[in-house]
């Protein structure tokens, strides 16, 4: 097999949610080894809540995520910025430098070669001078950079974004889509939550329309149009208003995506709930 056509991410049926209620669910399909990928939907349609099943935080109530390509240590995480604690009286320097966690253990120092990985992502970021800075005196744009900063030293063929770009100025967003454009021609697997839906349209190729199920799957411009959105709004109103149920209606199957090697044909299949095979969907 083509190893740049390899899916990275295989979903079966996947249902994720809390306390047994499913906040997004009848995920299936796969994701390309190399696919830069916008994952996007109304509020609560459960964008973060994949990506949390993906990275393990989260496990599935039901069906399966296979990475079958994934080495150890080989998936990057980086949740919503308000989830993390940034009040620690600690460095901008060994904040960048936990990146390299798997490598120096818990306890480890760092070599002369480690530091100067970790000042030559703080270089790539723009944050050259900013070492010894408390994490928390950074505004909202140098700590998304310094978040990145310790990305690039996890170096990891597949990387999950929560909105990357919620909150930041505009020279910061082009700088960091810079650093995830960099990511992808690397041939690196990369999935971006993105609420800005001309950022998707400018930068990504492949978008991912979800609202509590998938919605669409594909090229980018044959996702964001004006139908399927409409269509992801009245499901994400829908969901909400009977919330334990399955109450899906027929929804067309995209073509297959090209170019990109984002996926291969009928990837991420909208679901035609066939009630009629007599599925229980009791959640
Ligand atoms: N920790 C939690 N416990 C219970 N329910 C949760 C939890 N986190 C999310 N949910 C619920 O799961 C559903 C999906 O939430 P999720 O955060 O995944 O959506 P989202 O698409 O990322 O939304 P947004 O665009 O508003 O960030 C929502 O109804 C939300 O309230």
């Amino acid at each position: 097999m083509d190893a740049a056509r390899m899916p990275m991410i295989q979903l079966d049926n996947l249902t994720l949610g809390y306390d047994r209620h499913p906040a997004v669910h009848h995920l299936s399909g796969e994701i390309a080894a190399g696919a830069l990928v916008a994952v996007v939907g109304p509020n609560g349609a459960g964008k973060s809540t994949l990506l949390k099943g993906i990275a393990g935080e989260l496990r599935p109530i039901g069906g399966r995520i296979v990475m079958p390509a994934l080495p150890a240590h080989g998936l990057a995480y980086m949740p919503q910025r308000g989830e993390i604690d940034h009040s620690f009286p600690v460095s901008v320097f060994d904040v960048v430098a936990m990146g390299l966690w798997h490598e120096v253990g818990a306890f480890g120092g760092l070599s002369r070669r480690q530091r100067e990985r970790v000042r030559d992502a703080l270089d790539a970021v723009g944050l050259t001078g900013f070492e010894a800075r408390p994490i928390g005196s950074l505004s909202g744009g140098q700590l998304q950079r310094a978040r990145f900063a310790r990305l690039i030293l996890q170096d990891a063929p597949l990387i999950l974004l929560d909105e990357p770009f919620a909150a930041i100025d505009s020279r910061t967003v082009e700088d960091l889509v810079a650093l995830i454009l960099g990511w992808h021609a690397e041939g690196r697997t990369i999935l971006t939550v993105v609420h800005d839906l001309e950022q998707v349209r400018r930068y990504f190729p492949t978008a991912l329309l979800l609202s509590r199920e998938p919605v669409a799957f594909g090229p980018t411009a044959q996702v964001l149009t004006p139908e399927l959105l409409a269509r992801a709004r009245r499901l994400s109103e829908a969901f909400d208003d009977n919330a334990a149920e399955c109450h899906i209606e027929a929804v067309p199957t995209l073509p297959p995506s090209t170019g990109d090697g984002a996926a291969a044909p009928g990837h991420v299949h909208v679901h035609d709930h066939d009630h009629a095979h007599g599925h229980d969907h009791r959640h």
